[in-house]
């Protein structure tokens, strides 16, 4: 018990101090349903119930948590964020709370939230945050924005299913979650479901060990918008992928609508049966690409103003310039950048911002190294020149390597389609899907192709 009250105090002190130097908007939308689980020494587990708030946590304030446990007790800890322990009204858990850092984890699903009440309720799994007033349009999304927009106004209406990919943290979720906010706005009764295919598939899976699959199917065949996340998880789930395909059917008969996203277009995903592909294909199929320097640079101003940051344009330029692939890693630069000189009342520079974001710099200035080497190497090895891997000829001799170079930059970089393209001499991102499906193909049809292939992989991923 005494531990416990330590423990309590020790948090209250953390939170008061955070509560004095975060910006008040940001602490109540994230600190203040925050509390401690565990304090043993050097590890800190901290619990909120909310799974959006415990992923948004885990990806912007760990540090920020970490130094300020620190402050207190005086040496370094290790700060974990659950989003996994009972409420008052629950058993305790077997088990010890489980820390979930995973995204997965941390995606849940529950009925019918009240888009307005959502955070509020503390149980809502769509993010209040991701509306479609908070989404910046870009070229890179305008179609899935319009797509959605469609879909929100006119469910189970011409795009069915909504089929969205795209690279992680483009906002696939954030468009899916707005579809749902604004039905739920239109029709609160309406029965709107949000989850990952995981979790589709770990209920599914306790479904069946608890001989429950009956009220499974009802619970995911009665709904009226269905919002299903990272469809690719179900590759190579042969029964999930049979019960998904019911699913799918029963929802899409009775006139639902179905929202899937993916990180890769529906053909491309591996060892995922043709009735699913062709299904996936029915509605509108749309991608969403990463977002050019205006956009990125619109996105920042977006956020700064909402955490109500003062950012100078100079700084906010900085971050949009360097951090290019991926809008989660752009908010959470900010996030850092700001909370930073909020916290030693400092203002920001660019020589701080580089200290700052040193490891996402680091990594970024990888990524663009990494195309170029690929195609030297791979030009070298085809005794080629590089400039044929930029070039618009087509004889096999030049156009195989090329692709296997495209493929090779898809494979071992985190490029976009889009950058893929663009750095083979401005090709679109059509061109580079087609180039590594005909490498597919090769790998699986040519052995020289294949050990080719593999040879590259090989010196390139030392
Ligand atoms: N166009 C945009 N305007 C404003 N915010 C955006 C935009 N796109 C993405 N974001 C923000 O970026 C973050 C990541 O987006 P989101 O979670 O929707 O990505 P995702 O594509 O679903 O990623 P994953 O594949 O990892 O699930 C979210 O905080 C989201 O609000």
């Amino acid at each position: 018990m005494r531990q416990l009250t330590e423990q309590t105090q020790l948090w209250e002190k953390v939170r008061s101090e955070l509560s004095q130097v975060l910006p008040s908007d940001i602490y109540q939308s994230w600190f203040t349903d925050l509390v401690c689980l565990e304090a043993n020494g050097e590890n800190i587990v901290l619990g909120v119930q909310n799974a959006f708030t415990a992923y948004w946590i885990n990806d912007n304030y760990l540090d920020l948590l970490a130094k300020s446990f620190q402050a207190e007790l005086g040496h370094p800890v290790t700060v974990k964020i659950s989003n996994d322990f009972p409420t008052e009204s629950e058993e305790a858990p077997k088990e010890e709370p489980s820390v979930a850092p995973v995204r997965e984890r941390l995606v849940t699903e529950t009925p019918r939230p009240k888009a307005s009440s959502a955070k509020k309720s503390g149980e809502a799994n769509l993010n209040p945050r991701n509306t479609f007033e908070n989404f910046v349009i870009g070229s890179n999304s305008q179609l899935a924005h319009a797509a959605s927009i469609a879909v929100a106004h006119s469910p189970a209406g011409a795009y069915n299913p909504l089929f969205l990919y795209g690279e992680t943290g483009l906002g696939k979720t954030h468009l899916m979650h707005a579809v749902g906010h604004h039905i739920l706005q239109n029709r609160p009764d309406a029965r709107v479901v949000y989850l990952s295919s995981e979790k589709f598939t770990n209920e599914f899976i306790s479904a069946i060990q608890e001989n429950t699959l009956t009220k499974f199917r009802q619970r995911y065949r009665n709904v009226d918008v269905l919002l299903i996340d990272d469809v690719q998880f179900l590759s190579g789930k042969e029964r999930i992928q049979e019960e998904f395909f019911h699913t799918f059917n029963d929802l899409f008969e009775s006139q639902k609508q179905i929202f899937l996203s993916s990180d890769r277009p529906a053909n491309e995903i591996a060892k995922l049966e043709s009735r699913l592909v062709s299904r996936f294909q029915w509605g509108l199929v749309t991608d969403i690409q990463a977002p050019d320097f205006e956009t990125r640079a619109a996105i920042l101003r977006k956020k700064a103003l909402q955490h109500n940051y003062d950012i100078s344009d100079e700084v906010l330029h900085f971050i949009a310039k360097h951090i290019v692939k991926n809008i989660r890693r752009l908010e959470g630069a900010l996030i850092k950048v700001c909370s930073y000189s909020s916290l030693t009342g400092k203002p920001l520079n660019i020589a701080t911002c580089e200290q700052l974001l040193s490891d996402v710099l680091m990594e970024a200035a990888k990524q663009q190294l990494n195309i170029d080497t690929i195609q030297k190497k791979v030009a070298e090895y085809f005794e080629l020149r590089h400039s044929d891997m930029l070039s618009r000829r087509r004889p096999a001799h030049i156009a195989v390597p090329r692709q296997i170079a495209m493929y090779l930059s898809r494979e071992l970089t985190k490029h976009s389609l889009q950058e893929v393209g663009e750095a083979f001499g401005g090709r679109d991102h059509g061109t580079v899907i087609h180039a590594c499906k005909q490498v597919d193909n090769l790998v699986e049809q040519d052995d020289s192709v294949r050990h080719s292939v593999e040879y590259l992989k090989s010196i390139l991923s030392k």
